[in-house]
């Protein structure tokens, strides 16, 4: 069982992924389904993963819908400023949190359904992991404008054309609370 480290926000927890090293190097193991009720019933539909050079910006993003998802983040090389915002129809509605992910630190974060999601490219490249529960849906792949929240970001360099067009957050539906699929 992964010891958890923070909840940044409700069900958004940051954990230690399991890591061994010896003198070949090192061993990774940020999930696994027999860890049970800490992380509900997390059944991966797809791995993916980026690679992104310092300065880029990714993201907010989320599925919605009968698509919306959990995510495991983590970084396999480099290091991110990971950042979630809450979407979900609640008294949260509107609250950012964030935390540092880099291959040495080692930390994942368990990013429920209706949370938006994003990072910051800290180091000079960093390439980042995925598994969500629900397939891509590119119809219900959505999300909101990461400077349009009230995060301070450290400096941004690169964003695409498809997030820096995305909805503000005053634009944006609150979304259902839902378990993760
Ligand atoms: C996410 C996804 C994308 N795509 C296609 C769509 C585009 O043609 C291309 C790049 O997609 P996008 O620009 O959305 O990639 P990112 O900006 O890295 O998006 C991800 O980064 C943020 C931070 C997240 O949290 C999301 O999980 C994910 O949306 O891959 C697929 O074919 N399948 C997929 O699951």
């Amino acid at each position: 069982m992964p010891k958890v480290i923070e909840t940044l926000l409700p069900g958004c927890l940051v954990f230690e992924a399991f890591s061994a090293g010896d003198a070949r190097g090192s061993f990774c193991k940020p999930f696994s389904s027999s860890w049970g009720s800490s992380f509900g019933s997390f059944a991966a539909k797809e791995f993916f993963y980026s690679t992104s050079a310092r300065g880029v910006l990714r993201g907010m993003h989320l599925q919605t819908g009968n698509a919306a998802h959990a995510k495991i983040v983590f970084c396999i090389e480099g290091e991110i400023l990971d950042v979630v915002l809450d979407l979900r129809q609640n008294a949260g509605f509107g609250a950012s949190k964030a935390c540092r992910l880099s291959a040495s630190n080692r930390l994942a974060i368990l990013v429920p359904p209706g949370l938006a999601h994003g990072f910051l490219t800290l180091s000079e490249s960093a390439t980042v992991g995925y598994l969500v529960t629900t397939p891509h849906d590119p119809t219900q792949d959505t999300g909101v404008r990461w400077n349009s929240f009230g995060f301070a970001w450290p400096p941004v360099g690169t964003v695409s054309s498809r997030d820096a067009n995305l909805p503000e957050l005053d634009d944006f539906p609150p979304q259902p609370e839902t378990h993760i699929p």
